[in-house]
């Protein structure tokens, strides 16, 4: 691909640009979009790597910003010609409150909405969630579904509540007319559960299973099914979302997409075994039995205390939200994504675990 002045015209910005997800979309807008002329990355906390990415053909621009500000989010949009909006409080382990939650979520995504209008930004991408239609708080498995499939979304979380309104606000977006006359071109990805480098509940799940002597213990049933994606694969759906908005405008605008890949159906555990288990730890026994299923006897309390050790372990991790989601089938099966702008995995599912595991061995000895 050429890699002169005149192709590269492009400003894109990315918010939350520093996250999990948001580097993985920053680096690959580096390698794959061509016309990129200047990268801004928005974030309330900048990363050390975006140094390294500065010494490129691309003009880099850090900027710590807090989407609840509008003033902020306007000046970091005026004159983008594409919005990446990743930034979010993925916050499903009570550390935040409902307020802050709504704050980031819904009133940050207003003022990315606002700041696209004032100042004639065009296209808007949105990282919305599966959570936005389930798993449900009645607990339904949602099997193999695609964007299409009837679901009762009723939720009573902020994090699923907050994704909601804000993906709404971002559809209802689409064809505002902007700063300048034309309309607003609007879409939300949703992706499943995310993995790979950089993810955090990885790499806890790691440390605890390195505290417990190289053993995991199983707490959920392995009959029930996750769809897990690539991050790699969620960052180039989101590449490929921004390139071909303008394009295909009246066919993608005001659209979701889940985003899917190759990887397994599998349970949550099983899913992280598949790279927990090659860097040496196992997952040990069936579901743990409940209290019910036990006798009485001296040994009562520490065998209750053994059995529900895994649990307590997981802690920090588990309550009836947590829990409710991980025990509920959530499996996606579409090809919306291929057929509107003709979405393809970069990854195959072998990469994307040799990637993670590659990943998982590096965080090995790191401190948790
Ligand atoms: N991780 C998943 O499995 C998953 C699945 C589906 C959707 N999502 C969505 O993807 C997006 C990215 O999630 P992630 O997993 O990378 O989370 P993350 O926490 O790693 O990244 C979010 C980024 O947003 C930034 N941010 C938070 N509040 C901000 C604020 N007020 N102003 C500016 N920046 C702010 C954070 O500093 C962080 O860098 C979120 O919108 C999330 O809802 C994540
Ligand atoms: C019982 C323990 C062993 C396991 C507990 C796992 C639990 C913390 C996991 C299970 C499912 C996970 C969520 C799921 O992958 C999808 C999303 C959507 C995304 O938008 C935010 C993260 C979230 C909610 C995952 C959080 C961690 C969960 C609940």
């Amino acid at each position: 691909m050429a890699d002169s002045a005149e192709t590269r015209k492009l400003v894109y910005l990315v918010t939350g640009g520093c996250g999990f997800l948001g580097e993985h979309v920053v680096r690959m807008l580096l390698q794959r979009e061509p016309r990129l002329y200047e990268l801004r990355v928005f974030d309330l906390h900048l990363g050390p790597w975006l140094e390294e990415l500065k010494t490129g053909p691309v003009q880099v621009t850090a900027i710590q910003g807090d989407v609840t500000q509008a003033h902020e989010v306007a000046a970091a949009v005026a004159g983008a010609h594409v919005v990446i909006h990743t930034a979010g409080l993925v916050d499903v382990f009570g550390r935040a409150s409902p307020e802050t939650i709504y704050e980031v979520n819904v009133q940050g995504t207003k003022n990315v909405i606002e700041a696209c209008v004032q100042t004639g930004t065009r296209f808007l991408v949105y990282t919305s969630s599966m959570e936005v239609v389930g798993p449900n708080i009645k607990g339904h498995p949602f099997y193999r579904g695609n964007e299409d499939t009837p679901y009762e979304a009723i939720h009573r979380h902020p994090y699923p509540c907050s994704k909601a309104q804000a993906e709404r606000l971002v559809l209802e977006a689409n064809g505002r007319k902007v700063h300048g006359g034309l309309a607003l071109v609007t879409c939300a990805l949703r992706p499943t559960g995310i993995y790979g480098e950089g993810h955090q509940i990885m790499r806890d799940f790691y440390h605890q299973g390195l505290r417990l002597g190289g053993r995991l213990f199983r707490a959920i049933p392995a009959s029930v099914e996750h769809s897990r994606v690539y991050v790699g694969n969620v960052a180039w759906m989101h590449v490929l979302v921004a390139q071909e908005l303008e394009q295909r405008a009246a066919l993608m605008g005001g659209q979701v997409y889940f985003c899917y890949d190759e990887s397994p159906f599998k349970s949550y555990e099983d899913f992280n075994m598949e790279f927990l288990g090659p860097c040496g730890l196992r997952l040990g026994g069936t579901r743990p039995p409940g209290a019910h299923r036990l006798g009485r006897g001296p040994a009562l309390n520490a065998l209750l205390e053994w059995l529900l050790r895994p649990l307590l372990l997981y802690a920090p991790l588990l309550n009836p939200y947590t829990l409710a989601v991980a025990n509920t089938t959530f499996t996606v099966s579409t090809d919306k994504a291929q057929r509107h702008f003709g979405y393809k995995p970069l990854f195959s599912w072998e990469d994307s675990r040799t990637r993670t595991i590659r990943w998982v061995q590096a965080v090995e000895g790191s401190a948790p």
